[in-house]
């Protein structure tokens, strides 16, 4: 698997798009405008409805040459074949998810605004690193706040792509770009969108040679 993480990192919210159909569409106008790595996020308990709609996730970003992600859930991303999965601080280890799915899998791990998390990490052997989250956000209001000096640290020290989140938009996107994130991961300012496929479009062109190949 040859796998490249740079530009737009979509995150689904099950909050902002409760429904299969409407989730499906946005994603895919996410997809046609550019994603090429998605993050299937729902923190509610109801695996039937998790495990159809990360199924149809897989389909459609396979569909579109694009990864994605589960979140939180090893087990889930091991069902249905997901290309890896984003863990928490509070989330399983590292090692777990290895074991369960494999040395090709995309492993990302939430570092807020830690060097030494960040570090730890790379030791354990994350994929790529969270930092965040740098702007206020609509979905995580409550998430701890980051500044653009981690960025910089992370990327002078570890060789692992960076992912930036919280309250990303188009009008913020180049202060972490600048700052050395390789990828943006969004949400709101993504899937609250009225045009999701032209923002999705606005976000990539702030990249260059975007891709995730499996
Ligand atoms: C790309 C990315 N970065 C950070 C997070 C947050 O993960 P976590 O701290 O486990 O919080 P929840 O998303 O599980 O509420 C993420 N999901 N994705
Ligand atoms: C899921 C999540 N984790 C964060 C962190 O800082 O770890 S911020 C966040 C929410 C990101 O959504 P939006 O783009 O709408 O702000
Ligand atoms: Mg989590």
């Amino acid at each position: 698997m040859t796998t490249q993480l740079h530009g737009l990192y979509g995150i689904t919210d099950s909050q902002l798009l409760p429904d299969t159909n409407a989730l499906i569409s946005a994603v895919e106008a996410a997809l046609k405008g550019g994603m090429r790595i998605l993050q299937y996020r729902d923190k509610s308990q109801n695996k039937i409805k998790r495990f159809n709609q990360a199924s149809q996730l897989k389909a459609l970003c396979q569909q579109y040459n694009a990864c994605l992600i589960i979140n939180d859930d090893i087990h889930l991303a091991a069902e249905v074949k997901a290309d890896g999965v984003h863990l928490g601080q509070q989330d399983q280890a590292i090692t777990q998810a290895r074991e369960v799915l494999g040395k090709n899998a995309i492993i990302g791990v939430t570092c807020h605004d830690s060097y030494p998390l960040a570090e730890a990490a790379y030791q354990q052997g994350a994929d790529y690193i969270a930092l965040g989250r740098f702007f206020p956000s609509a979905t995580k209001p409550n998430a701890p706040p980051a500044s653009l000096c981690i960025i910089q640290q992370v990327s002078a020290n570890i060789p692992l792509p960076i992912v930036a989140i919280g309250g990303i938009t188009l009008d913020n996107a180049s202060m972490v770009i600048n700052a050395g994130a390789h990828l943006m991961a969004v949400i709101h300012g993504l899937f609250a969108s009225d045009n999701i496929q032209g923002t999705a479009q606005q976000f990539t062109q702030l990249f260059s040679g975007a891709s995730c190949i499996s």
